[in-house]
This record gives structure tokens, sequence and C-alpha cells, in this order.
């Protein structure tokens, strides 16, 4: 079967089945409640993507089955979700191409969604969708640019092709853990820069705050062998600018929260936090300098207020850039 399976009912995976519908490919959404899937069904939206109708060649279920026979799936679950639901329903998706959407690293593993797929799915070859895009530019069909990165160049052609439409523009990469580890890293960096914003320490302090945590982005990244071009390009920099300076952010906008010290609704999918603990437990095992995201790490698990976090990190020594 030729069909697009994508497995998530998000925001992200309902867009990325709207514009590919739009485009003439045939997608099935599967979500994993099923009264969550009738509600999309009845409504023709998915209330986590408000305001945005279904076409009609996207459907959407609760059965696994129903897209078992797809050749390619995207996984669009959160971060923290994707390895439960790969060991659960691994073993009946048929696909040959799973494409990993979500941004994060593994709290319980440390791992990165190529190597959850890599994993739990033998014989599948992993593929990495990452880059800057909202949910809802996507689906109101306004342009965007992300990477498609998989080790397999022939495959990564032909997913770069399937998966491109006149509004999304795929650029295509073989460095899956560097373009992982981009979209994963740049969600922390969002929630620093908007504690930055929340507290009121001004746009300067972002820049600084953005510049700074793409160097540690760089060196977290190189030492899992990720090209230093890779975090340059869209999956790296290129979100981190967009999350980093959005109020559609919602890393961005829980930091901007714990800065005002503000109420964060926690039904909220906010990926930057789990990978910001997941990052800073490897880096110190591994001794590589993080201090944004150690900072962050601290800050959300309380065991530092954001005022010590900042000192902390305008004492460091001073040092070439
Ligand atoms: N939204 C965006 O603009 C973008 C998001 N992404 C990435 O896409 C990923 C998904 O984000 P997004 O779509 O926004 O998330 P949302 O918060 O919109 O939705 C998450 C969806 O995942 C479902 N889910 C949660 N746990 C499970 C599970 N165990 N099995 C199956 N489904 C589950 C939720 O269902 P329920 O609520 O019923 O539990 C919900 O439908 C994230 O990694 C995010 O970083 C990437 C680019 C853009
Ligand atoms: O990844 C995203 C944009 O590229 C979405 O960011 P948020 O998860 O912070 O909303």
């Amino acid at each position: 079967m030729t069909g697009i399976g994508i497995a998530g009912a998000g925001a992200f995976g309902t867009a990325l089945g709207v514009v590919l519908a739009q485009s003439g490919r045939r997608a099935t959404i599967w979500a994993h409640q099923a009264a969550f899937a009738d509600r999309i069904r009845n409504s023709n939206e998915n209330p986590r993507l408000p305001g945005v109708a279904l076409p009609e060649n996207l459907s959407v279920t609760s059965e696994i089955a129903d897209i078992a026979e797809c050749d390619l799936v995207l996984l669009t679950t959160p971060m923290q979700a994707l390895a439960s639901v790969l060991e659960t329903h691994g073993p009946v998706l048929k696909a040959r191409h799973m494409v990993a959407c979500c941004k994060g690293v593994d709290l319980a593993t440390g791992r990165g969604p190529s190597a959850i797929i890599a994993e739990s799915c033998t014989g599948v070859v992993p593929a990495v969708l990452t880059g800057p895009s909202f949910a809802a530019d996507i689906a109101r069909g306004l342009p965007t640019a992300l990477t498609l990165a998989c080790a397999d160049a022939k495959a990564g052609i032909a997913l770069q092709e399937r998966l491109s439409t006149p509004t999304l523009r795929l650029y295509r990469s073989s460095d899956t853990v560097g373009a992982e580890l981009g979209g994963a890293l740049k969600n922390v960096m969002a929630i620093a820069a908007g504690i930055v914003i929340g507290t009121g320490l001004g746009e300067s302090a972002r820049a600084a705050l953005i510049t700074r945590g793409f160097a540690e982005m760089q060196r977290f990244a190189q030492s899992y062998g990720a090209e230093p071009e890779t975090l340059a390009g869209l999956s790296g920099f290129g979100d981190l600018v967009l999350t980093c300076t959005s109020q559609q952010s919602r890393n961005f906008g829980y930091g901007v929260a714990l800065g005002r010290n503000a109420w964060f609704d926690p039904e909220i999918t906010v990926e930057g936090a789990a990978t910001a603990r997941a990052v800073a437990a490897i880096a110190r095992a591994r001794g590589i300098d993080m201090p944004v995201t150690q900072s962050v790490a601290q800050v959300i698990d309380g065991h530092r207020s954001i005022e010590e976090a900042v000192k902390i990190l305008l004492s460091r020594p001073l040092k070439e850039e």
C-alpha cells in the first residue's frame, strides 16, 4: 500500500497530513484515543490545530491496523512517547520508511528518534523531518523549508520528493544525528530565551543567549559526530532563531511564564523540558560544557532560582569567543 500513515494526532501530524493531502497524497492520521479520533472526524477539525478543515483524502483513525499497510509512516507523537508507541505498535507496522517528526531526546535512555526507530523496528530505514515550522503555518499553506535527513541517500531522495509540496520545501541531508540534535537542543535554548524575556533581561541578553546557546548546541552535537554545517542549517540555526524569537513557540512561552512566575498549562507540549534534563545528564556524564542547558534543567526542576542561574552564567571565567 502506498499511502502515508501519520502516527500521532497532534498539531504537527495534522498539519503535515493537511498539506500532503492538499497536494494529492492519500494520508491517514492515527490517534491513540478513540474518543479523540471521533471528535476530529465529527468536527472535521483537530482541536490541537483549530480553524483548519481536514481535506477529504485525509482520514483519521484510532485503529493502528488502518496504517499498518502504509509503506511510509511519519512519527508525530511527542518525543517522550515515541519509544513506547514503537514498542507497542512497531511490530504491526509494515512501513519500510519511518520519518521521525518529533524533536527531543528520550529522557529514559538518552536516545534520539532515529536510534529509537532503528532499535525498535528492524529493517526500517529511519529518517528525520525537522526544521523551522509552526504547524499552523504549514497547515495554512504558508511557505516553510525543512530538513529531511536520512543516512541512506537513495531513500533520502525518494522521501524528499514524496514529502515536498508546493509550500513545504524539503532540503536533504544524510546527517540524521546532526538534524535531530539541532531540533532537540533548540527547544532547550527557546526555554532559556523565554526566561530571559519573561524576566525582563532584554533583547540584547536574548541575542547573547541565542549565540552562546548555538555554540553549546554545536559542542554537544559534534561530540556525537554531527556535521557543523547541519547545525548551521535549517534544523539547527534556522529552528533556533524561530523558536527563540516567536510568541507562537510553546517552549519560548513556557520560558516566559517561568520568567514571570506565571501559570503555564501543563497540557501544552513543551519538548525542551524533558530534553533539558536528558541532555544535562548526558553532558555531565560526558564532560561536555553545557552551561545554558544545565541552568535550564536546574531552573525547571526548582533546584536553582532564575536569579542564581543568571548570576552563575554571568560570572563564568572570561574567555575567547
Ligand atoms: N506543533 C508544531 O508547530 C511542531 C511540532 N513539532 C514536533 O512534533 C511533535 C508533536 O508535537 P505536536 O503535534 O505539536 O503536539 P501536540 O501537543 O499538538 O499533540 C501531541 C499529540 O500526541 C498524542 N500523544 C501523546 N502521547 C501519545 C502516545 N503515547 N501515543 C500516541 N499519541 C500520543 C496526543 O494525544 P493525547 O493528547 O490524546 O494524549 C496528541 O494528540 C513534538 O516533538 C514537536 O516538537 C515539530 C515541528 C512543529
Ligand atoms: O518546533 C517548532 C517550530 O519549528 C515548534 O516549536 P514549539 O514546540 O516550541 O511550539
